[in-house]
């Protein structure tokens, strides 16, 4: 009888029921006990042919602009494992687990790879006349090795710190006088970003160049330095565009590709009159003179200072105004900062716990891994949400509040051990940030001085923003007053 229906229909009308019962997902008995031998499949947002899941944020209701609260979401709705697709399919997971974060930053490997901001390094290759390589943050392999040897050993030593730390303390104390000089008679200052970005600019260069270049003083805080801040938060915005949406710059120059190089250019342009006008001596600093004393490029050598002093602004920025938030909403821990140096220490580390600028940390799998339960093949792309996994309290007791106590006395060692591959706001492994020493050699010092000199208060009730790093949304007014 079956045969005798199927003989009487068309043949193609039969292959059209077929594929339509196959896209329905409808599959017959036999199918299914055949299914259940093949590897789990890992759960995700609904990907379409081709352009994967990223139309979620074309056509979607998803913004890029929230990025952290899209992956929020993820892991509520689909739990420890979530499959992205980008272009092509190409799936991306996105992992939360203590135990899967670890083993993926853990995994031994020569040049462990970070998934590189593509749009900024097809442009750099495009401009042979400015750079060699795609720079340090986006080169991979030997020459990303290379790179990281003879670039970074001087910025990264002990040595280097320990002689910063009296350049240190006379930035907060200049600060401070800036503060004074520029805060409303009431002690309102209605936007933290302006007051912060000038300390960050300073300090990059004091550091990179070895020379204070007077930024912190009234008069020089110049439309100049606000347009150099605001070219490299475009700058990060662009690369979260072109990383993060349907890549159609690959094909034809988007506006959010134009924008990249508008500020990439503006960024290279406006350092490198620094350093000209500054007229820098090649012996007067260590950090300096190593990289320009390095065996590499002559273009490598500018791009990676141009480099090294951009980095450190907008991420320690970011940082900046998250500790100074946290600590401003905590009246009673700016009295025991006063008392005790170490809490200090203790409330950016806490800080960092709960708002850690760059976030998640990404990898390319060299070997296949079971994460969470699940096979993914050497070559995948995987994201580490430290952030997510730092706000469960199967990590963190509390872990919603601001408790810089946890990382002293006897809790320090239960939080450290919870927190070795959670906190890491660094990143991990051969590839962390050679930045990190520098930082928190310098956020405590900064927290210490304003503290010790001003009561802060804030009303305010921070947003956050993703900007490819996490960042305040809109201005964040505060009260510096005067201690007595
Ligand atoms: C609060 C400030 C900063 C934060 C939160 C931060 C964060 C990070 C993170 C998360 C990474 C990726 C690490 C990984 O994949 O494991 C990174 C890489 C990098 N950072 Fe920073 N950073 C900061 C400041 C700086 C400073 C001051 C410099 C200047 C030297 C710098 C230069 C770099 C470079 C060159 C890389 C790429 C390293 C490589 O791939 O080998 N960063 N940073």
């Amino acid at each position: 009888m079956f045969f005798e229906i199927i003989q009487s229909l068309d043949k193609i009308a039969v292959i059209l029921m077929v594929l339509i019962f196959f896209l329905l997902d409808y599959r017959p008995p036999w199918w299914k006990s055949k299914e259940t031998k093949q590897p789990l499949i890992v759960p995700g947002p609904r990907s379409i042919p081709l352009l994967g899941t990223r139309w979620l944020f074309h056509f979607g209701s998803y913004h890029l602009n929230k990025l952290h609260e899209f992956y929020d979401e993820m892991y509520n709705l689909y739990g420890p494992i979530v499959k992205e697709e980008v272009l092509f399919n190409i799936p991306v997971y996105s992992i939360f687990e203590r135990a899967d974060i670890e083993k993926v930053l853990k995994a031994p490997s020569k040049y462990p790879i970070r998934p590189p901001s593509a749009a900024q390094a097809s442009y750099r290759y495009s401009r042979p006349d400015r750079y060699a390589s795609a720079g340090l943050v986006n080169e991979q392999g030997e020459k990303w090795h290379s790179l990281r040897v003879s670039l970074t050993a001087n910025i990264t030593s002990p040595k280097t710190m320990s002689n910063f730390q009296n350049e240190a303390m006379d930035l907060a104390n200049d600060w401070c006088s800036y503060i004074k000089a520029v805060r409303e008679p009431n002690g309102l200052i209605q936007n933290i970003n302006d007051l912060v970005v000038p300390l960050c600019i300073e300090t990059s260069c004091a550091l990179v160049l070895g020379r204070r270049l007077g930024f912190m003083s009234p008069e020089k805080v110049t439309p100049e330095s606000l347009k150099l801040a605001a070219a490299l938060q475009d700058h990060f915005v662009s690369l979260r565009d072109t990383q993060f949406s349907l890549p159609f710059w690959k094909f034809f120059q988007t506006s959010s590709y134009r924008k990249m190089v508008k500020s990439e250019n503006y960024i290279y342009e406006t350092v490198l009159n620094m350093i000209n006008d500054f007229a820098l001596n090649d012996r007067e600093n260590t950090v300096y003179s190593s990289i320009i004393n390095a065996d590499i490029d002559g273009r490598e050598k500018t791009a990676a200072i141009i480099d090294f002093i951009a980095a450190g602004i907008h991420t320690l920025k970011n940082s900046l105004i998250f500790l100074f938030y946290l600590v401003a909403k905590h009246p009673k821990i700016q009295e025991k900062i006063i008392d005790d140096p170490y809490y200090a220490k203790a409330s950016m580390m806490e800080s960092f716990r709960l708002l850690p600028t760059a976030t998640p940390l990404a990898r390319i799998l060299e070997q296949d891994m079971e994460l969470a339960c699940h096979h993914l093949k050497a070559g995948s792309v995987v994201l580490c949400h430290n952030a997510i996994a730092c706000k469960s309290d199967k990590n963190f007791e509390h872990p919603d509040k601001f408790l810089p106590e946890r990382w002293l006395g006897d809790n320090k060692h239960k939080t450290t051990s919870m927190a070795t591959f959670l906190v890491t706001p660094f990143g991990a492994g051969k590839r962390i940030c050679p930045g990190k020493r520098f930082i928190e050699l310098v956020l405590p010092i900064f927290l210490q001085k304003v503290v010790n000199n001003f009561e802060l208060t804030t009303e305010h009730i921070l947003e956050l923003e993703n900007e490819f790093l996490l960042a305040p949304k809109g201005p964040v007014p505060m009260f510096l007053i005067n201690r007595e």
